[in-house]
């Protein structure tokens, strides 16, 4: 028989909904002993005791095997998870082929500043990047020209749409055939008058989905993903709203295609560990290219940002004390959970918050 494979739409407590490559066909007698059928593409599974054991975590966007399907109630169990190509982090979704960022061409206006932002934050996570400029309707044919050539020698051809019109949403709509598209954007720029036009079907179970994708998302990090009519899926990002740079300094410079180009010329810069600060001599990545100045400034931003890890790790460490017994260093026990340490994770969440 062959496996039983598909994707992981979304997580809940412990069951994960999964989309079935290959739909099922259910042939079923009805009540007047009528044969029908009924065709099903998705399953609620739970997951191996095996899977928990290796401490093997299933994310939304895992792509998985299924064992002993119960086809009447839609149910199986999840007995394998395959390697992932990447992980985004919060909120937490694997195998991402694209991050779409949808800005809008007026109301709000387009800040370069925050656009800049948005696009070294998608960059960091190594994930190709297409740029969406909605409201195309409210803006002049020279202003959206303007934005068009500015953007470019950014290295990012926007795709002009308005869900008014309907301009260039089917053009999008080709480029989110196949893989995972993760929807990142300002509150109100209209992802989600956009996402409902993707997938007009949304509509059926609007009541669901506007708590999750309208309220649902400020406050908690559920992410789900939807099948596209044409294949793909699209996810709505909550946590992509506050683009913090976590890049590492010495990385930043590879989330400009334009500085990225400037190095991959063949030429080098003066020192081979140049950080490509203002005042290195002979860099490369110095010159008369627009966001030069953003580069600067997030650079000093990140530079900052990983000074301020070092010196928390540093705080921690101090926390060690030596055990009497055999001279190891150990963590102070500790009393209660309220004194526990923070995770990394929620630390960095913190320090996040702070340097905001
Ligand atoms: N003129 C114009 N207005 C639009 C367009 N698309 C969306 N809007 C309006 O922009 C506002 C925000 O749209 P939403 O789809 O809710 O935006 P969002 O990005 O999902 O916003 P949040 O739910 O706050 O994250 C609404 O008033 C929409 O009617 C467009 O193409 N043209
Ligand atoms: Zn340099």
């Amino acid at each position: 028989m062959l496996a039983l494979t598909g994707t992981v739409l979304a997580v809940q407590a412990n069951f994960y909904r999964v989309m079935l490559d290959h739909a099922f066909r259910l042939e079923l007698l009805d009540e007047l002993g009528q044969n029908t059928s009924q065709i099903i593409d998705e399953l609620l599974c739970t997951r191996r005791a095996r899977l928990k054991k290796i401490g093997q975590q299933i994310c939304v966007g895992d792509r998985v095997t299924i064992e002993e399907p119960d086809w009447h109630g839609k149910r199986g169990a999840i007995s394998e998870v395959a390697a992932r190509r990447n992980l985004l982090d919060r909120p937490t979704v694997a195998n991402v082929d694209r991050i779409l960022l949808v800005f809008a061409l007026a109301e709000p206006s387009l800040d370069p500043h925050q656009l800049s932002r948005f696009l070294v934050k998608a960059e960091s996570t190594q994930v190709e990047v297409l740029l969406c400029l909605n409201k195309r309707d409210l803006v002049s044919d020279e202003l959206w020209q303007t934005w068009r050539d500015r953007l470019k020698s950014w290295g990012y051809p926007p795709v002009a749409i308005s869900t008014y019109t309907h301009e260039g949403i089917n053009e999008l709509a080709q480029h989110l055939q196949t893989g995972v598209t993760v929807v990142a954007g300002l509150s109100g720029v209209g992802k989600s008058s956009l996402i409902n036009l993707l997938i007009p079907n949304l509509q059926v179970r609007v009541g669901e989905v506007s708590q999750r994708l309208g309220h649902g998302r400020h406050t908690t990090r559920h992410v789900e993903l939807f099948a596209l009519p044409a294949g793909g899926y699209l996810a709505d990002t909550p946590g992509f709203m506050q683009p913090n740079l976590t890049v590492i300094p010495q990385e930043l410079a590879d989330c400009f295609p334009e500085a990225k180009q400037r190095l991959s010329a063949g030429d080098v810069c003066h020192f081979n560990n140049c950080l490509h600060r203002r005042d290195e001599p002979n860099c490369l990545v110095r010159g008369d290219w627009e966001r030069y100045e953003h580069y600067l400034a997030y650079l000093e931003e990140a530079i900052a940002y990983q000074q301020k890890l070092k010196n928390t790790a540093t705080a921690d460490s101090s926390l060690k004390v030596k055990d009497a017994s055999d001279g190891k260093q150990q963590e102070p026990r500790l009393l209660k959970k309220r004194y526990r340490r923070e995770s990394r994770r929620s630390e960095h969440q913190n320090l996040d918050e702070e340097l905001d």
